[in-house]
């Protein structure tokens, strides 16, 4: 499987998120913002965490508009993978490739800390490595972590089985403790928390290492 991971000014998890595909066994390349197209056969596109261009206008705005991001767009609507993981996650709102908005943290602070994340009921690759319904253990560190749509789309979300991961006990005021959404053909993954930073026994524990082995083994059936 070959993984593309992309790099703005100000990211600064895309070594982590690489590191992490890796040991899963991925091929992983590096592909700079003002690059125009992506690698030929890139099968998944990682848009990591991070501050891309100092999280000015809103965060994911100016990083949205970059070369590359047309490209992960045409990738994203032509059925293929994308994991946007925090920065990567407001990257892909703004893009419109997932609904919503990420908003300042209900508190107005920056939060860093270990969540507890309720696995939900998403038939996506992303969650091949989970048993729907699993509790597990994963790091926050943002300022706009705050997920909102309106009712109409959360019913919508509710409705298609898009809601990812929940909070258990919501730091950040995220409506319906939504802590990352999948697309309508569940290709697309936004989260906020960071599974990269929870890959080895190193990190502290290894809840998010099933999310990049479950989806290798996804991915070498597609
Ligand atoms: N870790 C990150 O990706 C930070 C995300 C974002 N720039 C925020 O603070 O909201």
């Amino acid at each position: 499987m070959h993984a593309a991971v992309i790099v703005f000014p100000g990211s600064n998890c895309d070594r982590d998120l690489a590191v992490a595909l890796e040991k899963a066994g991925a091929k992983v390349s590096m592909v700079w913002h003002k690059d125009t197209d992506l690698p030929s056969g890139v099968d998944l596109i990682g848009i990591p965490g991070g501050f891309s261009f100092g999280d000015y206008l809103r965060c994911g705005a100016i990083a949205a508009n970059s070369p590359i991001c047309r490209s992960v767009v045409k990738h994203a609507e032509a059925g293929g993978y994308v994991m946007g993981i925090c920065n990567g996650f407001q990257v892909l709102t703004e893009t419109g490739l997932l609904p919503g908005a990420l908003r300042r943290n209900a508190n107005l602070k920056y939060i860093c800390k270990p969540v507890k994340l309720r696995v939900e009921a998403c038939d996506s690759i992303y969650h091949a490595g989970y048993e729907a319904g699993q509790e597990i253990t994963i790091p926050i560190a943002h300022h706009d972590g705050n997920y909102y749509v309106d009712d109409a789309k959360l019913a919508q979300l509710k409705d298609e089985g898009r809601i990812a991961f929940s909070y258990i006990d919501n730091p950040n005021g995220s409506v319906a403790d939504i802590a990352g959404v999948v697309s309508k053909n569940r290709r697309v993954l936004g989260m906020m928390p960071h599974p990269e930073r929870m890959a080895e026994t190193a990190h502290g524990g290894t809840d998010g290492k099933p999310m990049f082995d479950g989806l290798m083994r996804e991915m070498a059936l597609v």
